[in-house]
């Protein structure tokens, strides 16, 4: 744990109701009431309260079954989605001083372009289909204020080659490639920028598991080639066991442990954590 001694990004209270809400909807739900529907109004709350820090070079996971608000709280901090309340900083943004849920559209967009990356559990969500692999990295790279083409055609080569895409297929549609390539034309978009902070949502569901494998690969070899530093989110224990320092586990909206990802395999103290694990064993 020592060299994981610099916060890069400090969450504290962070709370997304869908629904006009009450003052009763974080107390009457999570786990101990087993449903994240406030009993009162009805209101989904998909994120309870949540604090946590990301610590600079490491890989947090964040695993919980579905519906449990993993999604959500990535888009929150991914800033395309307003929590109901909460504060998120950044220590690359004013150096973790300002609110980021707080500034305006303007100023977010230049964090998403310049500080954060994503890569979406669905390839059409973070790349186009329609327009070359090449083209995808460069939109990318223009929103992040490259202007010569020669640059960005030598940037987006560097970065196929990182992620193992033959380079014959750099003019070539996503929508032609095969799962497990579309994961890998996502993972060189997100890092084209080179943000120190990259989100991977459900990356590799719905690949086989071979090719899982190697997606899992290539996430460990680039994050010990370039430290950033990564939040993963997954409903499958042996992903976050494969790649995590540490976990948060959520249920209901709600974190139910968080530690080092060996301590909370060996030791899990919270029921619905032992579950998981035995779920793998
Ligand atoms: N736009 C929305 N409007 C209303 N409810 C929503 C919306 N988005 C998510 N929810 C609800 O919020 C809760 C948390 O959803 P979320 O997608 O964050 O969970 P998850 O853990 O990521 O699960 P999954 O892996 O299935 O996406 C769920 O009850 C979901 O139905």
């Amino acid at each position: 744990m020592n060299n994981f001694i610099e916060t890069v990004i400090e969450v504290k209270g962070l709370t997304k109701i869908f629904g006009k809400g009450c003052p009763s909807c974080v107390e009457g739900t999570g786990p101990d009431y087993n449903t994240n529907i406030c009993p009162y109004c009805k209101s989904i709350v998909a994120c309870s309260n949540i604090s946590f820090k990301l610590f600079k070079s490491e890989i947090l996971g964040i695993v919980g079954e579905s519906g449990s608000g993993k999604s959500t709280l990535l888009k929150c901090l991914y800033l395309e989605q307003q929590p109901t309340d909460g504060e998120y900083y950044l220590n690359y943004y004013k150096e973790g001083k300002v609110n980021i849920f707080q500034l305006d559209s303007q100023e977010k967009r230049y964090i998403k372009n310049n500080l954060l990356g994503m890569v979406y559990q669905y390839p059409h969500l973070g790349l186009d289909m329609y327009i070359s692999c090449g083209g995808n990295i460069a939109e990318k790279l223009i929103n992040s204020g490259y202007i010569s083409i020669s640059k960005i055609r030598k940037r987006a080569s560097e970065l196929l080659n990182k992620t193992e895409i033959p380079l014959l297929r750099i003019d070539d549609f996503p929508k032609n490639f095969s799962g497990g390539m579309q994961q890998r034309v996502q993972i060189a978009k997100a890092l084209s920028n080179n943000p120190p902070i990259l989100f991977l949502d459900e990356i590799t569901s719905g690949l086989d598991v071979s090719v899982q494998a190697k997606v899992l690969d290539l996430i460990k070899s680039i994050q010990q080639e370039l430290k950033i530093s990564m939040l993963i989110v997954s409903h499958d224990m042996s992903v976050i066991r494969m790649l995590a320092d540490r976990t948060i586990v959520m249920k209901n909206g709600k974190i139910v442990e968080m530690g080092l990802t060996d301590q909370i395999l060996e030791d899990p103290q919270h029921p619905y954590t032992q579950l998981l694990i035995s779920s793998i064993l």
